[in-house]
C-alpha cells in the first residue's frame, strides 16, 4: 500500500543549497523510496521567480514520488502541515567573514519561520536548521515555537562529521564506509572540535592509526576551517555537499542509523550530557530509533576532549548572548 505524502518545506529554495537539495529530496533521497512527498518552497518575494522556475524543473523530471510543489513567499502559508522543514534561506558569508559575522543579518529570519512553524505546522514537525549560524538560528527558531518540543530543532553538524570522515578515510586509506563513530563536538563554526577519539577504520581504534601531530596540527584545523577553505576555492560557500548533509541527517533521524554505529547531530542539550548546559543546540553523538534522537552516553572524555567541548560551550553561549542582545532570544 502506498504510504501517505509528507510535506516537506526548503526556505531558500531558489539558492544554491537549494537547488542541490530538491532534486534529491523529490526523488526520495530525504524519506525514503516509498515515501510521497508534497514540497513547499519558500523565498522571499524578489526570489520567488526564480523558485517558480526551479519548480518547472522538479515537474519536468517526473519523479514518481513528488505529488506536489507550491511556491511560496509567506511562511505561514509555507509550513501549514510540514513534518520537515529545512531552513536553509539565509545569506552565506563570504572570504574573510566568520560564520558568526552573519548573526545579525540572518537571526531575524528565524524568529519569524520558528512562530510560522509553531502556528501552521503538522504535530509530528522536525526542523533542521543549515543557514548560518545554524546552532544559534536553530535556538532562534526553537525560541519562537514554544508549543513545539525543543528537540525537534537540529542544527546541522553532519556536513562537519562527514568532512571529518573523508579526512580520515584519505589519512588511512580506507573507504569512508569503513569509518564508524566519528563525532565533532559543538558549534557549527571554527570552534567546532572534530574527534576521532571512539572512532574505528575497520574495527581497529582510529587513535591508533594516526598519531596526535596529524590530529592536532591537520586534521582538527582541517575539518573546522573546511567551509572558508571551499569559499576560498570555489569562490561560493558548500552547496552540494551541504545539501548531501542535511539529506543523510534528516533520513537518520526518521528512518534511523545503523546498528553499532552513531551520528554527529546538532541538537538540543537538555543539560544531562557531557557538562554541555540546557538551552543550546549542540554536536553530541546521537543514534536515532523511530524517529527521534539519543544522546549516547557515558563515553570516557580524556582532557583533551573536555577542553574542546568547553570551548564550544563558551562559543555557542557568546553567539546566543549576541542575538539576545539584539532582542531575538529570551
Ligand atoms: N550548516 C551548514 O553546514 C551549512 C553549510 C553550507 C551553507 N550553510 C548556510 O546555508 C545558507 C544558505 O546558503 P546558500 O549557499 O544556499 O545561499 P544562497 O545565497 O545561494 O541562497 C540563499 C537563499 O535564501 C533566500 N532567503 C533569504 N532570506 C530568506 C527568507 N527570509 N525566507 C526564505 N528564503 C530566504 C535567498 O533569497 C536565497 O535564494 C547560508 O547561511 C550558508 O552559510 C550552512
Ligand atoms: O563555511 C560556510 O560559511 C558555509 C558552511 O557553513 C560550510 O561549512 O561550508
Amino acid at each position: 500500500m502506498a504510504k501517505t505524502p509528507v510535506t516537506v518545506t526548503v526556505t531558500g529554495a531558489a539558492g544554491n543549497i537549494g537547488y542541490a537539495l530538491l532534486f534529491r529530496i523529490a526523488s526520495g533521497g530525504l524519506l525514503g523510496q516509498d515515501v510521497p512527498v508534497r514540497l513547499n518552497l519558500l523565498e522571499i518575494p524578489q526570489a520567488v521567480k526564480a523558485a517558480e522556475g526551479t519548480a518547472m524543473e522538479l515537474n519536468d523530471s517526473a519523479f514518481p514520488l513528488l505529488e506536489s510543489v507550491n511556491v511560496y513567499d509567506d511562511a505561514n502559508k509555507a509550513f501549514a502541515g510540514t513534518s520537515v522543514g529545512l531552513l536553509v534561506g539565509a545569506r552565506p558569508r563570504t572570504k574573510g567573514m566568520e560564520r558568526a559575522d552573519l548573526l545579525e543579518a540572518n537571526g531575524g529570519i528565524f524568529g519569524p519561520q520558528g512562530k510560522a512553524i509553531n502556528d501552521n505546522a503538522a504535530d509530528d514537525v522536525k526542523v533542521l536548521v543549515v543557514g548560518n549560524p545554524a546552532n544559534t538560528n536553530a535556538v532562534i527558531a526553537m525560541q519562537s515555537a514554544p508549543d513545539v518540543p525543543n528537540d525537534r530543532f537540529n542544527a546541522m553538524m553532519r556536513l562537519d562529521h562527514n568532512r571529518a570522515i573523508a579526512q580520515l578515510a584519505a589519512k588511512t586509506g580506507s573507504a569512508v564506509a569503513d569509518i564508524k563513530k566519528m563525532l565533532v563536538w559543538g558549534n557549527h563554526s571554527a570552534d567546532q572540535y572534530p574527534d576521532v577519539s571512539y572512532a574505528t577504520v575497520a574495527g581497529k581504534p582510529a587513535p591508533e592509526l594516526v598519531d596526535s601531530e596529524w590530529l592536532d596540527s591537520y586534521f582538527v584545523p582541517t575539518v573546522a576551517k573546511r567551509g572558508a577553505a571551499i569559499i576560498e576555492a570555489r569562490g561560493a560557500s558548500s552547496a552540494a555537499s551541504a545539501a548531501s548533509s542535511a539529506i543523510d541527517h534528516v533520513y537518520n533521524w526518521v528512518n534511523g542509523t545503523t546498528e553499532g554505529d552513531w551520528v554527529t547531530g546538532g541538537v538540543y542539550s537538555d543539560g544531562s550530557h557531557y557538562g554541555v548546559p540546557e538551552g543550546l543546540i549542540f554536536g553530541l553523538p546521537v543514534t536515532s530509533k523511530g524517529g527521534s534522537w539519543d544522546v549516547v552516553d557515558g563515553l570516557e572524555i580524556s582532557a583533551a576532549t573536555q577542553a574542546g567541548i568547553d570551548h564550544n560551550i563558551k562559543a555557542a553561549q557568546e553567539e546566543l548572548d549576541a542575538v539576545r542582545a539584539l532582542g531575538l532570544i529570551k
